[in-house]
This record gives C-alpha cells, structure tokens and sequence, in this order.
C-alpha cells in the first residue's frame, strides 16, 4: 500500500536519512523504534510531504508521491498526527475536529460515528477548548481529527509520548479497532518497546539514519535488536 524505497534526506549539510526502505501493507500496523534522534520523525515528514526528500522515491497504492504536496497525499488517504499533537489549544474540541475535514469532500463533513466511541471523552467534551485537556485526551483529539479525513493510512508519531498509561491502553485498544474494523493501516513511530511489541504486525528498527532491522514483533526480543533500542 505504501512503499518507501530508498530515500535519503538532508537538512543542509547535514544527513538524516540514509537509503530507508520500508513497506506498510493494508489492515496492518507498522511500528519503527529506535532511539533519539535516529530519523524516524524525518521519515514520516517525508511521507506525508512535510519534508522533501534528495533521492529514492515514495508510493502509495501504486501512485508516486515524490512531486506531491502534502494537502494531495492527504486527499489521497494518508492522515499524519504529530510528533507533540499540534491540536489548536484555544478552539474548541468540536472546532478542532472540523480542521480535519480540509481533506473532505463537502458532502462527507461530519465526525464518523467510530471517533466518539473509540474515545467517549471527545463527545462529552466537544465544547472544551482543546488546551484545557489532558495529554492523553488531547492524542485522542489528534487521532480523531486525523480520522476525520476517513483515511486509508494513519501515521502516528510518537502517540504514547507523555501519556499516563490507562490512556495509551486505550489508544493501543483503537489502533487495533481500527486495524481489524476499518481496514487502515497503521505506521507509527514509537520509543516505547512494548507498545510496538504489543500492536505491530511488522517492526522497523532504525539508527542513524538506516534501517537496521525489520522483523515481526516477537525479534524485538532478540539482542542483536535490543542493542539498538537501549539507552
Ligand atoms: N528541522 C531540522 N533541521 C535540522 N536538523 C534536524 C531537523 N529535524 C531533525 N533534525 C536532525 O535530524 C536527525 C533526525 O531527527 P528526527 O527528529 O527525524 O529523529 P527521531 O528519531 O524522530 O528523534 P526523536 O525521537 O527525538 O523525535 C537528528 O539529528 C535531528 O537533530
């Protein structure tokens, strides 16, 4: 469904993708791990068209993406919530939802029914201004926002960052909703190995910029991979 081959990408001088290859395939969830500053942010920028890459080439459904911008990979199916959320703290829950409807035909405007009961708090909070939520129910409003577009592929970045744990239960609990109900597919970048180990169908395991390892969620296990993922 989406094939990322062979992208390199440079901020000035300086490298942060070397040769990255990887593929999502429908209904699946692909986790890629790695420690800091590795360049699985960068990866995902350069899918969704945030970031243009210097060589190799990105498809999804068969179609290229290099030369398109961001709003035509996200007519085409790809949602993206960011590293950080980026929810508009001072529009309400409801406000904030409607942002994601930029890449919707007039006709399909509305919420689908799945957010509200994926994430209950969204619905009884939609008059909320979006900084008044917690953490955790601000990714919830990210991803509900991201689904919103009714995408083919999600892409996640970091969803458990600073989430109190019963929360990233339950959006563990909608990604794999989403994944056996609504046939998406799922790419996210996670530093929290049992996230990955608990969801991924397929793990990429990145460092300094390559692609080190790629396996299925049972080889995060194996040492020679751990040694990648330990501080
Ligand atoms: N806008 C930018 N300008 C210059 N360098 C950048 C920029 N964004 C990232 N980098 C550098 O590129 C490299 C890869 O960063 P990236 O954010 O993709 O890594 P990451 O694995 O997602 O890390 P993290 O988990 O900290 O977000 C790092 O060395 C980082 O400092």
């Amino acid at each position: 469904m989406l094939s990322v081959d062979n992208i390199s990408l440079y901020y000035g001088a300086a490298q942060a993708l070397r040769g990255v290859s990887i593929e999502v395939k429908p209904q699946s969830v692909t986790c890629v791990l790695g420690r800091n500053g590795v360049g699985k942010s960068s990866m995902l920028r350069a899918i969704v068209g945030h970031q243009p890459v210097a060589s190799g080439a990105i498809s999804f459904e068969g179609d290229a993406l290099d030369r398109k911008p961001a709003y035509d990979r996200a007519r085409a199916g790809i949602a993206y919530v960011p590293q950080g959320r980026e929810i508009f703290p001072l529009m309400s829950v409801k406000e904030n939802l409607a942002t994601g409807y930029a890449a919707v035909k007039p006709r399909d405007r509305n919420v689908p029914p799945e957010v509200f009961e994926l994430f209950p708090v969204l619905k009884s909070m939609l008059g909320r201004r979006g900084g008044d939520l917690s953490g955790g129910q601000q990714q919830q409003l990210a991803i509900g926002r991201a689904l919103v577009a009714r995408p083919k592929l999600l892409v996640l970045d970091e969803p458990t960052e600073g989430i109190q744990p019963s929360i990233i239960k339950d959006i563990g609990r909608a990604i794999r909703y989403l994944r056996d109900h609504s046939g998406l597919a799922i790419l996210l970048v996670e530093q929290y190995l049992d996230f990955c180990r608990e969801l991924a169908d397929h793990v990429y395991v990145m460092d300094r910029g390559e692609i080190v390892h790629s396996g299925d969620a049972a080889s995060l296990d194996r040492p020679e991979v751990r040694r990648f993922l330990t501080v």
